[in-house]
Formats: C-alpha cells, sequence, structure tokens
C-alpha cells in the first residue's frame, strides 16, 4: 500500500491524566502510535460535559489550530481519537491499510444512533449494512480533506463537534467533493454505544492476543471507542483487549505503572488511613481485626479510622485499640452511641484522610479477612486510582465486586465472572462495582470533595452510591486477584443475642470456624508418621478442640445455666429415667445438637476410623451430646458403669491442676486411669463389654466434659 505510517498525524484531545487516558496511552504504546494531546494541563472549554457529546467544538478548534504547521503536506494522514474512552486494537499500518481499501478521503466512525439532532436522521443517506450515522470521536482523513472540513465555518468551542460534522456530511456536495464516508461496517472504527450485542472477544492463539470481532459485519476493528453509555462495557473489554491480558493467561497490563515499596525508608513510606467500618454484627471479628494488625505495613506510618455501628463489637475494638493502638499514627473511633449513619461515617472517614494528608485510603469492612499479610503494600504498588483486592466467601461464589450493571445500575454477572472468582483467571480487572475493602490514591481525594465524591444517593446503599458516583467521574474500579489476599465471613445468620454466637458458626463460616476451635495439633492426628496415644488398652487420646472451644462451650452452658438435679428422675430422655446420672446440659438445650452431630461427622469419624479399623458408620448417631460438671459440693464423681454407646468420646474442657484437683476417668477391667486429661483433647473408647469406667473424685474447683454416646 505504500504509506508510511509516520506519516501519520495521530492527534487527541485530554485536558488531565485520568484512568481513561491512562488506558488510552498504554494502548498506544502497544501498537507503538505516538499521539500527540491537545489541551493537557488546561481547563475544558468544549462546554458542560465531554462525555455527553454536548460540546466539544473545542476540540474542532484544537485540531484545527495544531494542523496549520502541517498542512501543506498533502499526502499526510490524520487520525483523530477522543482520549478517556478509546482503545487502539491495531497498529497504525493496518489502520491506514484499512483506511485506503475505503476509497475515502475522509473516514470518521458510524454509530447506531442520530445524535445530537435525532431530526436529521431523515436526511442522511440510507445505508444496506451497518450502522448510519456520524460519530466525531473517531475519524481519519488525508490532509487537505481534513483541512477543509475543519476550515468550512467557525465553530465556537462550545458547539457540538458532532452536529458541525454532521451538517458537513449531510451536505451532498461536499460530501462527494471530500469523499467523505462513514465507517459503517466498523472495517476501522468501533463506537460501542447501540452495538453492545455485536461485539465478541476471540483468543488468537497465533498472535497470543484477545481480538475484538463485530459479529454483524465480520470485521475486526481496529480502535474502539466507548461513547456515551457504553463505558462499562468498554471497561469490560479493555480488561482483555490491546494486550491487557493474553490467550496465555498473562495479564500484561497488570505490570502496568506498578511502584515498589521495598527498600524504602519507613519515613518516606506513604501514609494510609486505614477505615475500618463495622456496620453489622459479624462472626470472627477478632480474627478480622488482627489481620489488620498483622499487615506488613509501618503502624508509624498508619492511621487508623473506625466505625462501629454495633454495639456488640465494642468491647473488641475496646480491646484493640487498648492494647495496639497506641503503635498508630492516630485512631480516630466513632462508637455505636455516635448514632452516625454508614455512609456519613464513610463520608467523614474520606474528609479524615484529607486532613491527615494521607497518601492513601484504604477502607476495610468487618467482613473482610485480610489473610495476605501483604496486602496493603500490594495494592499500593498496584498504583491504580481505586483497587480492590479479591475477596470471595469460602466455597461461594459470593464476592466484593460486580462483573457487570443493569441498566439501573445493580449486580448482574459478566460472563467472566465466575472465572474471576474461582481464580481460573488471574489478573487486574476493571469493575462497575467493588465493595468491602479497596485502595483509593489520596490524590484522587484532593481532586473530587465531598459534593462529586460521596457515599450518598438515593435507593442506593453507601457502597453502590459511591461505586455509581466514581463511574460518573470515570474513575476506574479495579479488582486483583493476582495473588491471593483474604476471604468474606458471611454475617448473615449471627445470632448475637446467644452466647458465643461464633460457635455457632460451623456452617456458614466453616474455614473460619475450624481455624478458631480446631486444635492446632488436630492434622497432626493423620500423620502417618504418628502412631496414636493410648493411655489405657483401646482408649485412645487425640488432640481435637482449641482453648477457645473449650472456654466458649463452657460459658454457652454456664450461660444457660439449668444444669441437670442428678437424681435418676430426667425428663429430658425418652425413658424418663437416667440409670448413672451427672450434672449436665444437653446440646440440644442450648441449640447446638445439629452443629455438634456435624463436628462428630467431620472431625471425630475419621479420628474413630484411624484407630478402630473397619467400623464405619457415617455420619454417627448419637443421641446423647452432653457437658458434665463436677464439683466437690454438686456431684464430684460418677460411679462406675457402661456407656449406651459403640464407642464414647470424653473431651476435657478444663484443666486439672489449675482449674479442679482430682478427677479423670478408670478403665476398671484394665485397672487403668486417665487422669492427666489435657484441655481440647478427647479419650475416645468402646462404650460397652470391656470398658467399665468410672469417673474419679473431683477435690477442688469444677472439672467439665464433654461427652457424646456414638452410635447406641
Ligand atoms: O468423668 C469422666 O471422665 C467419665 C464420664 C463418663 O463416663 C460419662 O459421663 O459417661
Ligand atoms: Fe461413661
Amino acid at each position: 500500500m505504500g504509506i508510511e505510517v509516520d506519516n501519520v498525524l495521530v492527534v487527541t484531545v485530554a485536558t488531565s491524566e485520568t484512568d481513561g487516558f491512562n488506558r488510552y496511552l498504554q494502548s498506544a504504546r502497544e501498537y507503538r502510535i505516538q499521539p500527540t494531546i491537545l489541551g493537557f494541563g488546561q481547563e475544558w472549554r468544549g462546554g458542560d460535559d465531554i462525555k455527553r457529546h454536548a460540546g466539544g467544538g473545542w476540540k474542532v478548534n484544537l485540531l484545527k489550530e495544531h494542523l496549520q504547521k502541517f498542512k501543506d503536506d498533502k499526502e499526510k494522514i490524520v487520525l483523530f481519537t477522543d482520549a478517556y474512552d478509546v482503545m487502539f486494537l491495531g497498529d497504525l499500518r493496518r489502520i491506514t491499510e484499512n483506511f485506503k481499501l475505503t476509497g475515502a478521503r475522509v473516514l470518521f466512525g458510524a454509530e447506531a444512533f442520530c445524535w445530537p439532532d435525532k431530526d436529521l436522521a431523515s436526511k442522511y443517506p440510507k445505508v444496506e449494512n451497518g450502522k448510519p450515522y456520524l460519530n466525531s470521536g473517531l475519524y481519519i482523513g488525508y490532509m487537505p480533506e481534513i483541512m477543509e472540513l475543519l476550515e468550512r465555518k467557525d465553530i465556537q468551542d462550545t458547539d457540538d463537534d458532532q452536529l458541525y460534522f454532521t451538517e458537513a456530511y449531510l451536505d451532498e456536495n461536499l460530501r462527494e467533493k471530500l469523499k467523505f464516508q462513514l465507517d459503517h461496517e466498523s472495517q476501522i472504527f468501533q463506537n460501542l454505544n447501540g452495538a453492545l450485542n455485536e461485539v465478541q472477544l476471540h483468543g488468537d492463539g497465533k498472535e497470543n492476543e484477545i481480538k475484538l470481532k463485530n459479529v454483524i459485519t465480520h470485521t475486526e476493528p481496529l480502535i474502539i471507542h466507548g461513547n456515551g453509555p457504553s463505558k462499562i462495557r468498554l471497561n469490560h473489554l479493555g480488561n482483555y483487549i490491546s494486550k491487557a491480558w493474553t490467550p496465555d493467561r498473562s495479564c500484561k497490563h497488570c505490570t502496568y505503572g506498578l511502584i515498589n515499596l521495598t527498600n524504602i525508608d519507613t519515613a518516606d513510606i506513604p501514609t494510609v488511613l486505614v477505615a475500618l467500618f463495622i456496620e453489622q454484627a459479624t462472626p470472627f471479628f477478632e480474627e478480622q481485626l488482627l489481620k489488620i494488625h498483622n499487615l506488613h505495613y509501618p503502624k508509624e506510618r498508619t492511621h487508623l479510622f473506625i466505625h462501629n455501628n454495633v454495639k456488640f463489637h465494642k468491647d473488641h475494638i475496646k480491646e484493640f485499640v487498648e492494647k495496639y493502638g497506641k503503635d498508630y499514627l492516630s485512631v480516630k473511633e466513632i462508637t455505636p452511641e455516635d448514632e452516625i449513619s454508614e455512609w456519613a461515617a464513610r463520608d467523614l472517614s474520606l474528609d479524615q484522610c484529607l486532613l491527615k494528608e494521607c497518601g492513601y485510603y484504604f477502607s476495610v469492612d468487618a467482613t473482610v479477612h485480610l489473610d495476605n499479610p501483604y496486602t496493603l503494600k500490594l495494592l499500593i504498588e498496584q498504583n491504580r486510582t481505586v483497587v480492590a483486592p479479591l475477596l470471595v466467601r469460602n466455597g461461594k461464589a459470593w464476592s466484593n465486586f460486580w462483573g457487570a450493571l443493569t441498566t439501573d445500575g445493580f449486580y448482574s454477572r459478566s460472563d467472566d465472572y465466575m472465572d474471576i472468582v474461582y481464580n481460573n483467571k488471574r489478573g487486574l480487572w476493571n469493575v462497575p462495582f467493588i465493595s468491602s475493602a479497596y485502595l483509593i490514591n489520596g490524590t484522587l481525594l484532593k481532586k473530587y470533595d465531598r459534593t462529586k465524591l460521596n457515599y450518598v444517593r438515593s435507593n442506593y446503599d453507601a457502597d453502590m452510591a459511591f461505586c455509581a458516583n466514581l463511574r460518573d467521574l470515570d474513575v476506574f474500579m479495579f479488582v486483583s486477584n493476582r495473588l491471593d489476599f483474604g476471604h468474606l465471613v458471611n454475617p448473615e445468620t449471627y445470632d448475637v443475642t446467644r452466647a458465643k454466637p461464633d460457635m455457632y458458626q460451623i456452617f456458614e463460616n466453616e474455614i473460619d470456624w475450624e481455624e478458631r476451635y480446631i486444635h492446632e495439633d488436630y492434622v497432626e492426628n493423620f500423620n502417618p508418621n504418628n502412631t496414636a496415644k493410648q493411655p489405657c488398652t483401646d482408649v485412645y487420646w487425640f488432640p481435637i478442640v482449641s482453648e477457645r472451644f473449650c472456654k466458649d462451650l463452657i460459658a454457652m452452658m454456664e450461660n444457660f445455666g439449668s444444669w441437670s438435679d442428678g437424681s435418676n428422675k430426667d425428663s429430658r430422655l425418652e425413658g424418663g429415667y437416667e440409670a448413672v446420672p451427672t450434672r449436665d446440659i444437653h446440646m440440644n438445650q442450648v441449640g447446638w445438637e445439629r452443629h455438634w452431630l456435624y463436628f462428630l461427622q467431620r472431625y471425630v469419624r475419621p479420628l474413630q476410623e484411624s484407630v478402630f479399623i473397619g467400623y464405619e458408620h457415617n455420619p454417627p448417631r448419637s443421641l446423647m451430646n452432653f457437658v458434665v460438671r463436677y464439683r466437690p459440693d454438686e456431684q464430684p464423681s460418677l460411679r462406675p458403669h457402661h456407656d449406651s454407646s459403640t464407642y464414647t468420646i470424653n473431651i476435657a474442657l478444663n484443666q486439672r491442676g489449675v482449674d479442679y484437683e482430682g478427677g479423670g476417668c478408670r478403665f476398671i477391667r484394665y485397672n487403668c486411669s486417665v487422669v492427666d486429661t489435657k484441655m481440647g483433647w478427647l479419650l475416645m473408647h468402646p462404650g460397652k463389654l470391656t470398658h467399665y469406667h468410672e469417673g474419679l473424685l473431683v477435690t477442688k474447683g469444677t472439672r467439665y466434659i464433654m461427652i457424646a454416646f456414638v452410635d447406641p
């Protein structure tokens, strides 16, 4: 074709560095295109709102002025594009080749809507295929024709540029004279508005590039323009196209603009305001706080802002602040008594960040567990205006981002949502909604005050309002799953009217539950190099639950308080009679039976199967599940007996020598006692025939054990 790409002048207008502008530049760099940027650093003069196409005459005037010095170069080609909502998808050679093939001397992008004056639609020539109407965000042409078009008549800065070019195009004589055409079928220009269903992504393994195809016109557009309301879709496509993410699954745009905080003196590390929001009672909150505290980021560069709206968590916050508060640069605490709403508190936290001249703002909700202590550092190093770590409820598709939006701004699932949530795809994703935890660069807070950047909007909750505002400001929201950062706990069934409500969360938040309540050495029980401890014949001894479990279970029982009276009459049992009564409380009396049975199946059964080989009963059946209390002045011991079980488990809930003296379990046939029981360890023994046993005398204090008669 004989076109020198350096004879193409690529021009755009951008007044400031926005996320969209950075994306535009990155796409240009990807195809070795060097655009000239007009208007940079200036106040926008082209009318109210660049995005709505109203106005924009300034762009025409800037270009006209800029081209003066080139206007005698008749062979020069001018390619004009908008900037904030445009990406290059191919290089200048392909763009100019396709241009030449059209035979036009001036070629504008086409779109589905006649804008800004829809009454002009009837004046347009009919087209068979493709889009009929002119869009002025993307165009290309030879210098003489472009100049003639630009100089056709005066245009005010605030006049509408699209109307200006439309009028020229609708002038049939001029159209003929300038060989002025529209790219109806997107040979080069893809305006996205009104064409959302026409474009698809196709992986091209050979070129290791994901290509945009127009499946209606069967073309591969080379420049895309997210005009009007199609920006959200462009943001989505932009995660892939322009080699942002390649078919070999590498995230190329992830590494763009990274900064490095390693080897920086602490004094030079940017300050961060960590804003913590406790808006509803949330399980495993103590761990949540510790994970924030354990972030590898200097505390002397960290401000804390805490909005606690939940009385239940007051003590957690109090303890935390008392213990660690002094480590931080500052701590600001808003309590439930302050009665400040979520949106107001979030607004306040942004102001607090400004007040402290923070480098970054990091918002974290009570449900967020930052398991990766490098999260904050990594997010800062990612160097985006707004970036969230991907957080997902364990084993669920519930996450802290939305991949797409409905037209009224609510949740909609993008085609890649599951792949991202399950980490089938790893990368940095520009999405329309994030929540729960996100980092904001302090420069954004300086740029927009609380009239633009806030958490208030009717019908929207605080998060949705904030994201809607960010979208309106064309600020990108990225969510990253380049690494694992943490997870979300599920607060839905958390019932703080119970004593120790976290104990009840074994189903909804199993992994957190396990982390807190299962003995740290539990997995060692399955280490093939270990043989199970056997303090008496066929009595096995396993670490199973944490000290916290023991304490919480005792607290659940003592809170309930109605211990049985130790007589043979027991209305809780089917027969109403207990031959060998203890002072006890059954699991079902504290609403914990279902949980306990699950615990038996999940944690106890595998232990049983590992020592009593060949006996399998899944799920284990157990009707008698209870906590026993021994006291010298109440019931201090239990006479010899058999249990109605295939096997019995007996968990020590407190400590001999600390909480009580004496006690233990004696197996009479073997003349063998286990007295040095260990908190959180269980004894497992056959219930009948061979293991006739008794509970030994407690001489001082209180002994608690947890008993289950499995498979009676
Ligand atoms: O005190 C003990 O350890 C034994 C308790 C017992 O055997 C039972 O409750 O059935
Ligand atoms: Fe027993």
